[in-house]
């Protein structure tokens, strides 16, 4: 019999959670059985029996919504941003007193997000520069997103595990901060520009040639397999798995 999850959907009334909780109500083998709009809601999750909550918030509150879930025992799939390293570090010590509690952080959800940053992790130790851009919805109240965030993080890796010098870059005066966020040295630009949902470049430059890989999400059901694909994985793989990428076969 195909098991039938008791999912809950926190930030049901924004743009991603109203989509995730359609996706929810659609998938044959879930049950929504809370919707969760606030602090002061988060008791459904025990009331309702909720097995997984999905968490698309906001950077303010999805840390206490998770640390609740995981200490009652459920599952948390998280899309929210904000997950910096000293959050993720208070979360792996949490985990650690719930160890059979599954926890994850996907910045992104679509699968061409995923494969964008795999590749250009891929290629970054090959180009002497490498820069992203992340473009958004101007309601997006984060910069610089948490893809854009976590994409340059898994560059600037590769590059130093390649032994990679930094990107060359002669600049002296930045007052207006024109060069952008500085992610363990990889530059990050974020525009936000009405018309757009969610996209990324990352621009990978070399002596007489360039790179650029790109990502465009134009809908946000491309995030729900995502969502869903975490909901159905997320208790086989118990601790913090950061980056769906982690339950799917990449390599
Ligand atoms: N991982 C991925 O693939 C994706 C991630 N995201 C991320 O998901 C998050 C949500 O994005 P988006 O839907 O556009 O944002 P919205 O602002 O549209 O939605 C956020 C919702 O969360 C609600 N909320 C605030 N606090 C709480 C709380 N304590 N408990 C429950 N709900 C709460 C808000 O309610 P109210 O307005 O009443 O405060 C609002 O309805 C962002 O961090 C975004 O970056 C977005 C797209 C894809
Ligand atoms: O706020 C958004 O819209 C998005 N947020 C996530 C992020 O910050 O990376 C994912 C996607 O880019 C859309």
């Amino acid at each position: 019999m195909t098991k039938m999850w008791k999912v809950a959907v926190a930030g049901s009334n924004g743009r991603m959670g109203s989509e995730a909780v359609k996706a929810v109500e659609n998938a044959t083998d879930m049950e929504l059985v809370a919707t969760i709009s606030s602090a002061a809601e988060l008791k459904k999750l025990v009331e309702t029996g909720a097995e997984v909550l999905i968490d698309l918030t906001v950077p303010a509150a999805t840390e206490q919504n998770v640390r609740f879930a995981v200490e009652n025992g459920i599952h948390a799939v998280v899309g929210t941003t904000g997950w910096d390293e000293h959050k993720l570090h208070n979360l792996r010590t949490l985990l650690t007193q719930h160890p059979e509690v599954g926890v994850l952080i996907a910045p992104n959800f679509a699968i061409g997000a995923i494969l964008a940053t795999e590749f250009a992790a891929k290629a970054a130790q090959y180009f002497e520069s490498v820069e992203v851009i992340e473009m958004h919805h101007p309601q997006k109240v984060d910069a610089p997103s948490g893809t854009a965030a976590h994409t340059a993080q898994k560059i600037a890796d590769a590059r130093a595990a390649a032994g990679v010098a930094p990107s060359p870059d002669a600049t002296e005066t930045d007052e207006g901060g024109s060069r952008g966020a500085d992610i363990d040295g990889v530059k990050v630009h974020a525009v936000r520009l009405r018309g757009l949902t969610a996209s990324q470049e990352i621009l990978l430059g070399d002596e007489g040639q360039q790179l650029v890989i790109r990502h465009d999400s134009f809908d946000r059901k491309s995030f729900m397999p995502g969502v869903l694909l975490g909901v159905r994985e997320v208790a086989a793989h118990p601790g913090l798995t950061h980056g769906l990428d982690g339950y799917l076969n990449l390599r």
